[in-house]
């Protein structure tokens, strides 16, 4: 588990041209989502390009806390017998979710319609972010979470006895939050409503029709009004995992800001509710193109061909956010090189995920020679016109996001760039280091 072992400083010098293919781990959602799913339905569930990443990791172990069969069989090759809809046994020990506020999340909601109890805990980033806003909705479906007088981390849920169906319109985009009340939903005889205001990633809802749930989506005024069918019998899926956008993005953006680089990193996931990031590279003048788009398991995949580019500073729009919120670490650190200021508005979401992230990058990017303003919920980033100064220490916080960004950062800055500790990039990219230095960047 991250953030429990001795900090790991990196650095990232100026590189030559990144070149060769980069085949990037599994979709962390996904990959979350399809151990959940698996452990809820009836019959082996076989999933391959399973991300091998901590919170995943945990999060397999969490499922067999519950009761289901869980075994490994290869890289990246899993199987789950699940215990099916009602069926979770009550853990024995404390469920410990690492770095992963989506391992913890979703689990809470699986968990919490059925009459049994659990505790909760994660690292110290874990520990610090809030989980009011799972268990304030949860608590309408009859559950009880018991912890600490703040609402963090480590936390009980006494699972409701007779759960009601719920209607709950979401304060925040987050997938998390919708996710968790479908997941509850599962257990509840009756109709559950989730109301979004933005449309945040919809995995939870492709994968929960795959597994044979009745979900419905429409648009209405409020927003999107998803509707679950309690009881469903979930049956066991073969699922392959798409390649993560979110974990593409990082050799994507080195591609770009390192002089005379030429990459592929072929099969990624682009559902459009994960592909802000692409689609805002682009605007700035982005070398890259789509190869062979196709559909793979029900959401679409291509192979993206990345070419070092100038780029100009743009101002992303707000309605954005969700579909890029992971994304922007890189894409400030990217913006570091464009011609002009990048702004990016609308993302105060930014301020409860691992880290503070508009702080983190903030105090990365000054540290590192670089202008911007930041504001509760907007960071802008001045860009240098592609000489960036580098030669900061920059401090990550547990966040494997900001740890990543900033060694991209160093691999075109004039000095070198440090992070105190890259340990983080265990939970969602294990194989960063060895993949970038593949590609010829000078990672150390
Ligand atoms: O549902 C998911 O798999 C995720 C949702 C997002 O969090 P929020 O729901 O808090 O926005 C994202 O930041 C996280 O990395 C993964
Ligand atoms: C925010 C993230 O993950 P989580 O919320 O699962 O910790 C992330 O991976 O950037």
């Amino acid at each position: 588990m991250s953030g429990h072992g001795t900090p790991i400083p990196m650095t990232s010098r100026a590189s030559g041209a990144l070149t060769g293919t980069a085949n990037v781990p599994g979709d962390k959602s996904v990959s979350h989502r399809s151990l959940i799913l698996g452990a809820l339905a009836v019959g082996q569930t076989h999933v391959t390009g399973l991300l091998e990443g901590q919170d995943v990791l945990d999060t397999a172990k969490a499922m067999a806390a519950f009761g289901a069969d869980v075994k490994r069989l290869g890289d990246g090759e899993w199987t789950i017998n699940g215990v099916g809809v009602g069926g979770f046994a009550e853990p024995e020990d404390v469920i410990d979710c690492g770095n992963a506020g989506t391992g913890v999340r979703l689990i809470m909601g699986a968990m919490a319609t059925s009459p049994i109890n659990a505790t909760f805990t994660g690292d110290a980033s874990l520990r610090s972010r809030p989980m009011g806003r799972i268990t304030d909705p949860l608590a309408l479906f009859g559950a009880q979470a018991v912890g600490r007088a703040n609402g963090f981390l480590p936390l009980t849920m006494v699972g409701a006895q007779n759960p009601m169906p719920v209607r709950y319109t979401s304060p925040h985009p987050s997938a998390q939050i919708k996710s968790a009340v479908l997941l509850a939903g599962l257990n509840v005889a009756g109709d559950t409503v989730l109301i979004e205001k933005e449309k945040t990633r919809d995995h939870s809802e492709r994968m929960l029709r795959g597994f044979g749930a009745d979900v419905t989506t429409v648009e209405t005024d409020e927003g999107f009004e998803i509707t679950l069918k309690g009881q469903p019998e979930l049956k066991a899926q073969t699922i392959a995992v798409p390649r993560d956008p979110s974990s593409a993005a990082f050799p994507v953006c080195a591609a770009l800001i390192v002089e005379g680089s030429d990459i592929l990193v072929p099969n990624i996931g682009l559902n459009p509710t994960r592909a802000g990031l692409f689609t805002t590279l682009v605007e700035m003048g982005a070398d890259i193109t789509f190869e062979n788009e196709r559909e793979e398991g029900g959401e679409p995949v291509a192979d993206l061909r990345v070419r070092s580019s100038k780029l100009t500073g743009v101002e992303v729009p707000p309605e954005r956010a969700p579909s890029m919120i992971d994304e922007y670490p890189i894409l400030s650190a990217v913006a570091a090189f464009a011609s002009g200021k990048t702004v990016m508005r609308g993302v105060k979401e930014l301020r409860v995920k691992e880290c503070d992230r508009i702080d983190a990058m903030a105090r990365g990017l000054e540290a590192n020679g670089v202008k911007i303003e930041e504001g509760d919920d907007f960071l802008i980033v001045h860009g240098q016109d592609g000489s960036v100064r580098g030669g900061g220490t920059c401090e990550t916080h547990l966040d494997h996001r900001i740890a990543m960004s900033f060694l991209c950062m160093g691999l075109a800055t004039d000095e070198a760039v440090n992070v105190d500790d890259g340990g983080a990039i265990m939970t969602s990219f294990p194989i960063f280091q060895e993949l970038m230095r593949n590609l010829g960047a000078d990672i150390s």
